[in-house]
């Protein structure tokens, strides 16, 4: 019997719980709940099957995996197609764990918003428990060595996987994990390795651990991850060459590329839940700034991929939509999406928003300059050098996010969430392009006679100045390398006007911008649209309406 709490009284099953007035009873019937879905499974079997089974346990317990990868699991309960449900830790934010997961008994509302205002709601009963990783270690390592364990999953960010600075050092906390071995193992890096030498030691079989995180080669992340640990305690003599091998060449790391539209949580959203009777739906901010509720709400539209690479099997994803294939075709998927037909315009819109004043990304779909600026940025520029991965169009998804995602009135994505850490994401959603620009043998993929992307990363400076299109300073998203970009930016104020030369270290930097932009042949365009943007209050309108106005000007070239 489980003990929940509904309104501060402490209640057994089958009460109520504290997500509002839930019934454990309704669950059993399979009825609905003022139109809410309910899980259509015993959960409290679901839970102890998935304590003494646990076949897929997720690390980053945000707000993206309870939006899909929760809701798979919970599809495959419902289903019959598992009888587990999937284990959820927190290694960053382990505030999460007691305001999203516990405090609500493990149950969670997915808000599912159409463009037509239609709003699916579900009560989602799949997360079978919650950890935090400086606490229960202990039953992190009984996960870790079962047998029936097939995957661990991420979703923590690319700034999850960095144990370097930008010297390329190993950070202080990450180089005492490797001198002191795998047993005084305190950083998020270190107490995985360390769980997955424990795995190793046991002699069970490999799993594959899948960075769900939409960075670039995300599986090597993660691989670089528990290499450089493992790589160090193997120098150091704290494991053998056998662990080290079961670590690095026996545990696989599939490529995969996911995609879901989830905003941080939505007032209206809470607003419709509180007027359902649900108590405890106020959106809140952790203290290391997730922001986060009972509930998530998120687009329909889904793309999950998956390099097929489980060497203890995998739940079955593949009945879901989840597609499992090669390598190759996860990674021109990935590349599509995240260098061509959504990311590169995503940026776009979380930089000029915030200049322009926007809080909601469907409202600059209302802006014709900005819709221009996205559109043929994407048409004319990205993706004249898309490869079609073949399992998905990229011109229907393209036109997908252009025609229905972006503008769905209802799903409130804001520029400000979507500018976060855009110093890290530069290098994958337009270095690809340029990349790829400067190596075509095609004469007319020329970088000096790009307009948009150039714009864009012009935009990135004027935007690092700190103060809007009004002249009015604004508060930059978080971005966790800001110190060491304005360290080479210098003071740049608006209405400074700045040289080729005054720019150079940042704009030749490659872990940037994954190439050094003079090199390409669009470092020069890119310190002249910043002068343009930045010639004073109202120049970033003025330069953004030149360049995507209806008319626009003769190609410089
Ligand atoms: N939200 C989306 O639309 C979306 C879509 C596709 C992919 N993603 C991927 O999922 C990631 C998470 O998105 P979200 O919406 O859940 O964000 P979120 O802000 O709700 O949660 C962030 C998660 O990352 C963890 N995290 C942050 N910094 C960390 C660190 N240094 N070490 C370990 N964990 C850390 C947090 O603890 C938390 O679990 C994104 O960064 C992105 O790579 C998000
Ligand atoms: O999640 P991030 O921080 O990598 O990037 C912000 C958005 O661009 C991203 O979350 C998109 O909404 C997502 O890629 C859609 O699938």
């Amino acid at each position: 019997m489980v003990s929940l709490y509904f309104y501060d009284k402490k209640i057994k099953l089958p009460e109520c719980t504290r997500l509002g007035n839930f019934n454990y009873k309704i669950f059993a019937q399979n009825l609905s709940w003022k139109g809410y879905r309910l899980p259509q499974y015993d959960i409290q079997a679901a839970r102890d099957y998935t304590k003494a089974h646990p076949v897929w346990l997720h690390f980053g317990a945000g707000n993206l995996f309870r939006a899909f990868p929760a809701v798979l699991a919970q599809r495959l309960l419902t289903a019959r197609l598992s009888r587990a449900g999937v284990i959820c830790c927190e290694g960053y934010d382990e505030e999460l764990i007691d305001r999203c997961y516990r405090s609500c008994d493990h149950l969670s509302i997915v808000a599912t918003v159409y463009p037509n205002g239609t709003v699916n709601k579900e009560v989602v009963a799949s997360v079978t428990e919650s950890l935090k990783i400086s606490e229960d270690e202990d039953r992190l390592r009984q996960i870790f060595t079962s047998p029936d364990l097939q995957m661990v999953s991420f979703t923590i960010t690319e700034k999850g996987y960095v144990l370097r600075d930008d010297q390329r050092h190993f950070l202080p906390a990450v180089g005492q994990d490797i001198l002191q071995g795998p047993q005084a193992a305190s950083t998020f890096a270190g107490r995985i390795t360390a769980l997955c030498l424990a795995r190793a030691r046991a002699g069970l079989a490999p799993v594959a651990l899948v960075s769900l995180d939409n960075c670039q080669n995300n599986s090597h992340l993660l691989r670089r991850m528990t290499t450089d640990l493992a790589g160090g305690w193997l120098e150091h003599g704290h494991i053998t060459q056998e662990d080290f091998d079961y670590i690095t060449k026996k545990l696989t790391y599939p490529l995969s590329m996911i995609d879901k539209i989830t905003p941080h949580p939505d007032e209206r959203v809470c607003a419709m839940l509180q007027e359902d009777g649900l108590s405890g739906m106020e959106i809140f901010t952790t203290s290391k700034s997730t922001v986060a509720a009972a509930y998530v709400n998120s687009e329909r539209p889904q793309h999950l991929l998956i390099e097929n690479d489980f060497p203890n099997g995998h739940p079955a994803f593949e009945q879901l939509g989840v597609i499992l294939t090669s390598r190759s075709i996860v990674e021109k998927s990935a590349r599509m999406k995240a260098c061509t037909c959504m990311n590169p315009m995503d940026t776009a819109l979380g930089l000029f928003g915030c200049l322009l004043g926007y809080t909601r990304i469907c409202d600059e779909m209302q802006d014709p300059d900005l819709v221009n600026l996205i559109t043929r940025m994407s048409e004319r520029e990205a993706m004249p050098l898309v490869t079609d991965p073949g399992v998905i169009d990229p011109f229907a998804f393209l036109h997908e996010v252009l025609g229905e995602r972006y503008p769905n009135p209802f799903l409130q994505d804001t520029p400000q969430r979507i500018a976060t850490d855009t110093s890290r994401k530069l290098a994958i959603r337009f270095g690809e392009t340029l990349k790829a620009y400067y190596n075509s043998p095609v004469p007319m993929h020329r970088a000096t006679h790009l307009t948009y992307i150039p714009l864009v990363l012009a935009c990135w400076l004027r935007y690092l100045v700190g103060v809007d299109d009004e002249g009015q300073p604004f508060q930059l998203s978080p971005d966790a390398r800001i110190g060491n970009v304005h360290k080479l930016l210098g003071e740049v104020r608006l209405g400074d006007q700045v040289t080729e030369e005054r720019l150079y270290p940042l704009l030749s930097s490659t872990m940037y911008f994954g190439i050094n932009l003079f090199e390409v042949g669009v470092g020069e365009r890119v310190v002249a649209l910043f002068n343009e943007l930045n010639r004073g209050p109202h120049a970033v309108r003025e330069t953004l309406h030149k360049y995507c106005g209806e008319k626009e000007p003769e190609p410089a070239w």
